[in-house]
């Protein structure tokens, strides 16, 4: 069967409505991880604040996984942690019967504030989930036996609400060719090869970080360092902020398209210039929404992007596809 989420786009992440065990809660679908965690009736009324909290008490179709519990950390220094159980989880009509679930006893302060996710969907592969003894199956890695097709595509807009699809493409959602791309899952995500980028329309090739994962959970686009450098070269005014963490420039500066290569034959997925700034941080500066990845060998290719395209993560023979939209 196929299903569709619409989730609430937020300054950060992109959310959807969840049911567990009867429960709902808005969960940030994150393809970076592969933890699906919650907060719950366990965390201090003062860390639970207006977020909703999963009550496996009041869940009749909740099992205990008796010692397991979990540990994530996020790459924005973010985190959670605690015990494990197994209920009904249900995304607009897929029901995975007897999914992990990971209930938050402890989460970061940044979670606390983060008023609009009451926890994360994890879409990476599960050898990255967290828990402890044994890692288990993500929510698409749990439905996937029972979808008409082993796909979900994220729809991701800027103001509007965006839309994960879950057992189907909906051809109406995008124009043009599917640009497809085989996909390494070996680091537990949807990784592929990214060797080439554009600035202003003139392609270059990449001599730094040669691949590039598709990152719901990442707001910015984070390309290899030498590449984000040559790119505000041709922004003007713009440095290195540290107080900023990155990347500044006037607001009312000219900035030029900027494209990433999605595969290593040639599609390069292009973002408007005017749609790069990321946020205004005060007197008439602007952030980028470009910025390097700070050496790390892959680039992570964030909503920035994926906003831009219609995106397809194929779990039956792993690959990652993207469309005009
Ligand atoms: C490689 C990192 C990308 C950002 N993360 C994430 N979306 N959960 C963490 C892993
Ligand atoms: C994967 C990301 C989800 C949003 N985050 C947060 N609210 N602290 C960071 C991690």
């Amino acid at each position: 069967g196929e299903v569709s989420a619409t989730p609430e786009p937020n300054e950060s992440e992109y959310l959807s409505p969840v049911s567990i065990g009867g429960q709902t809660l808005n969960l940030d679908f994150d393809t970076g991880s592969a933890d699906l965690w919650v907060f719950s009736t366990s965390l201090s009324s003062s860390s639970i604040g207006q977020h909703a909290a999963f009550d496996p008490s009041k869940s009749s179709t909740w099992e205990d996984y008796p010692g397991a519990s979990w540990q994530i950390m996020y790459g924005d220094g973010s985190g959670a942690s605690g015990t494990v159980g197994f209920d009904v989880v249900e995304i607009g009509g897929a029901t995975a019967s007897r999914q992990a679930v990971e209930i938050a006893t402890k989460v970061s302060s940044s979670f606390v504030s983060d008023e609009n996710n009451d926890g994360l969907l994890g879409l990476g592969f599960s050898k990255i989930n967290t828990i402890e003894p044994q890692p288990q199956k993500t929510f698409f890695e749990s439905i996937l036996p029972k979808l008409d097709q082993p796909v979900f595509t994220a729809d991701l807009e800027d103001d509007a609400a965006g839309t994960y699809e879950f057992g189907r493409i909906d051809t109406t959602k995008y124009t043009g060719t599917l640009h497809v791309t085989p996909v390494d899952s070996s680091n537990g995500f949807w990784e592929f090869a990214s060797t080439a980028y554009s600035i202003g329309g003139t392609t270059y090739q990449n001599s730094g970080a040669s691949t590039a994962i598709a990152d719901t959970g990442t707001s910015l686009l984070l390309v290899d360092d030498n590449v984000a450098q040559a790119f505000y070269a041709q922004v003007q005014g713009s440095q290195l902020s540290r107080t900023a963490g990155g990347y500044v420039y006037p607001c009312s500066a000219q900035v030029p398209d900027f494209g990433v290569q999605i595969g290593s034959s040639g599609f390069i997925a292009t973002i408007p210039g005017s749609d790069i700034t990321f946020a205004e941080v005060g007197q008439g500066t602007c952030f980028g929404g470009v910025q390097g990845n700070g050496g790390g060998g892959i680039q992570i290719f964030g909503d920035v992007l994926l906003k831009q395209y219609f995106a397809v993560f194929n779990g039956g023979n792993e690959s990652f596809g993207i469309a005009a939209k």
